[in-house]
């Protein structure tokens, strides 16, 4: 008999699909491929082993996709004004600890749980003792994600309880969906952002009579995804540019896109509740007595996927923002304080993940919502 999945969300994915094998996502050909990659042996036979290798299989991924989409089909449904951000993280991260049945450094969260609203674009979450509370007029960008085996799941989507800025939701869904489809292997990463500043700026919003240009955020970007690693190196801007790096064959990416009514332009603004770990810091001493025992856990808990203060806060960690801002200075964490346009403009966000394998493109998070 088919397990179900309850409400609030807390069966383990592995109780549902218990063969162990999780959908595919929605895939697509690479565009002028005529096929050849879906039909050649060499990228079928490599493909294979992909799926064979337990670190590269797409099973943990696809687990991870798997839990999002669950985790994220409750959500919108509970998320209401009136509630706190800290309740809604909360939710959205007790969901996914229970349904992708968390596991130490083997599977878990992915990475801080997004709650950026109106004019901030992305990187906040709320610290301890945060009172803000979700208003009717806010728009509400959920970025969250899920890890298996150090396989993160990156994606987002944003949420409005008004009609006012629905052309500017439409706008960003619209390009992110461009950014999905344009992309390849072999495309430059230049070009894409073109065809997403291109859907992008083909929308405008009017507010109270008054009509905006929906601008892309220039100075936020999609990325690749390492193992373990939540920015592999790849940035996807979103204008128009001459980065001649192209994506490769193999490439894990997170393709999002963000909109905005204001400037299109973010600055860091407000206190700092995102941290990870820099992948190769330099080994430097630490003398700060405080600092090496914060480091011990940060390393031990999340290894180098980003945390929160939140989850300092929820292995232990107590009086240690001396140490964190210590480890900062030695360059051996890095901050990532909340990304804000100006007063008053308001944000939109959307995000896939996709895989570029050897013969099909795979959206691994496309669900029926998004
Ligand atoms: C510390 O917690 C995190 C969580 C996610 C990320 C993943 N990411 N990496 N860069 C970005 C992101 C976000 C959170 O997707 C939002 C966009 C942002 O783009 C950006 O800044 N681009 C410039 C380099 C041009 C990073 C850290
Ligand atoms: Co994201």
């Amino acid at each position: 008999k088919k397990v179900e999945q309850s409400d609030p969300p807390r069966t383990g994915i592995s109780k549902i699909f218990v063969n162990g094998v999780y959908p595919e996502g929605e895939t697509q050909p690479y565009k002028d491929d005529n096929a050849w990659r879906i039909t050649s042996e060499e990228k079928r036979h490599m493909e294979k082993i992909a799926m064979e290798d337990p670190e590269l299989t797409y099973q943990n991924i696809r687990r991870a996709a798997e839990v999002h989409r669950q985790v994220r089909h409750y959500t919108r449904k509970y998320i209401r004004p009136g509630m706190s951000l800290t309740e809604i993280a909360e939710y959205i991260e007790n969901g996914t600890r229970a349904l992708v049945e968390e596991n130490g450094l083997e599977c878990g969260v992915g990475f801080p749980t997004g709650l950026s609203l109106n004019n901030c674009a992305a990187h906040f979450t709320p610290n301890a003792g945060d009172t803000t509370i979700l208003k009717s007029g806010d728009v509400l960008k959920v970025d969250f994600g899920v890890h298996v085996k150090g396989r993160i799941l990156d994606s987002a989507f944003t949420l409005t309880w008004e009609p006012t800025y629905d052309k500017l939701v439409e706008a960003v869904k619209a390009a992110t969906d461009t950014g999905v489809k344009e992309a390849g292997i072999d495309v430059r990463l230049g070009d894409l952002a073109g065809y997403i500043q291109e859907t992008m700026e083909s929308y405008e919003v009017e507010v109270n009579g008054k009509v905006f240009p929906v601008k892309p955020i220039e100075n936020l970007s999609g990325h690749s995804i390492g193992v373990y690693q939540i920015h592999g190196g790849k940035s996807v801007l979103l204008v128009k540019n001459g980065d001649q790096t192209k994506m490769e064959e193999g490439d894990y990416f997170a393709i999002e896109t963000f909109g905005s009514t204001g400037r299109g332009r973010v600055v860091e603004s407000g206190d700092c509740s995102h941290y990870a770990k820099i992948i190769n810091a330099p080994r430097v001493p630490i003398r700060l007595t405080s600092a090496k025992s914060l480091l011990k856990s940060i390393t031990t808990n999340f290894g180098t996927l980003p945390f929160c203060r939140r989850y300092l806060d929820r292995v232990g960690e107590s009086k240690y923002l001396l140490a964190l801002n210590h480890l900062v200075q030695q360059g051996i964490v890095q901050d990532y304080p909340p990304l804000c346009d100006a007063l008053g403009a308001m944000t939109a966000q959307f995000e896939h993940t996709i895989l570029l394998r050897p013969t099909v493109k795979e959206i691994v998070s496309r669900g029926d919502d998004y």
